[in-house]
């Protein structure tokens, strides 16, 4: 089986502080992968390590097979793509413009978009809903719908990987069901790895083949949801009491928080 990404013994720190300690995982392609685990476990510094915003301290992360410092920002930028947890866009773009910048990857220097990079934009507003925001300005649009065009803007790179950092956390439950829905589609149609940072356990169990559970920079569990959502390991991550039972309409473990060991 072909790996979309093999992280080994991955170190990382801000300045003195170190935050990921010997990180080792393998995603195989096609695989959807949720990261879970409690604030400032080392989640969003992980997914910036896989795709080269940070450089490790020591250790290596491959994908496709090849180390990824050793691709090119543009050769990068076709395999894996990233929506990250805020987005910061200085200029009053419109939503069409900003999609249309995931074309980048696939430009020439001096060259502009075809009628093909303008069909793979138009079908990413459509997949995400978000073709109706299409005039309208970036930053004068919902949360949620700001949420929506960024996940527009990476499918419109074409990417073999998709990581997105809590892709649902503006979204209300319809558009959280259907962007985890959409991811899905992805993952089982065109054979996209998804790897998603995710607070909510039981959407994360619902919709995953795999789980990485991280605590203090390191990875406490990984495996199938059944194997990571265990009482003895939401207890020892998120020191909570919990009850973990099984959702029938969804065919997957659920949890249900009680009381915090802190109190
Ligand atoms: N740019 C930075 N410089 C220094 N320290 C940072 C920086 N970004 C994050 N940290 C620290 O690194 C640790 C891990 O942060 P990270 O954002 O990766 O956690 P997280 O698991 O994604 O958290 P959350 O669930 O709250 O989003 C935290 O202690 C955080 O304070």
């Amino acid at each position: 089986m072909e790996m979309a990404i093999e992280v080994e013994s991955l170190y990382f720190s801000y300045g003195d502080s170190l935050i990921l300690r010997d990180i080792n995982f393998k995603i195989k392609k096609g695989e959807f992968v949720s990261i879970i685990g409690p604030n400032g476990s080392g989640k969003s510094t992980l997914l910036k390590n896989m795709i080269s915003i940070y450089k490790p301290n020591r250790g290596s992360i491959k994908i496709d097979g090849k180390e990824i410092r050793e691709y090119k920002a543009k050769e990068l930028a076709k395999k894996i793509a990233i929506v990250p947890q805020d987005t910061n866009i200085a200029y009053d773009f419109s939503v069409f413009d900003v999609v249309v910048m995931g074309r980048n990857p696939y430009l020439g220097r001096f060259q502009s978009e075809s009628y093909k990079d303008f069909q793979i934009v138009e079908d990413s507003l459509k997949l995400t809903d978000t073709l109706y925001l299409k005039d309208k300005s970036i930053n004068q649009i919902s949360g949620g719908e700001r949420q929506r065009v960024i996940i527009a803007r990476a499918l419109a790179q074409e990417p073999e990987i998709m990581l997105l950092d809590e892709p649902t956390s503006h979204l209300d439950i319809n558009h959280q069901i259907e962007i985890l829905s959409l991811l899905k589609k992805l993952n089982t149609e065109k054979s996209m790895t998804i790897i998603i940072v995710i607070h909510d356990i039981n959407l994360a169990a619902r919709y995953s083949s795999k789980m990485i559970l991280l605590n203090k920079g390191e990875i406490i569990s990984i495996g199938k949801p059944r194997e990571v959502i265990t009482y003895e390991n939401i207890e020892m991550a998120y020191n909570l009491n919990v009850v973990i039972t099984e959702n029938l309409y969804t065919n997957s473990p659920y949890l249900i928080p009680l009381t915090s060991k802190k109190l």
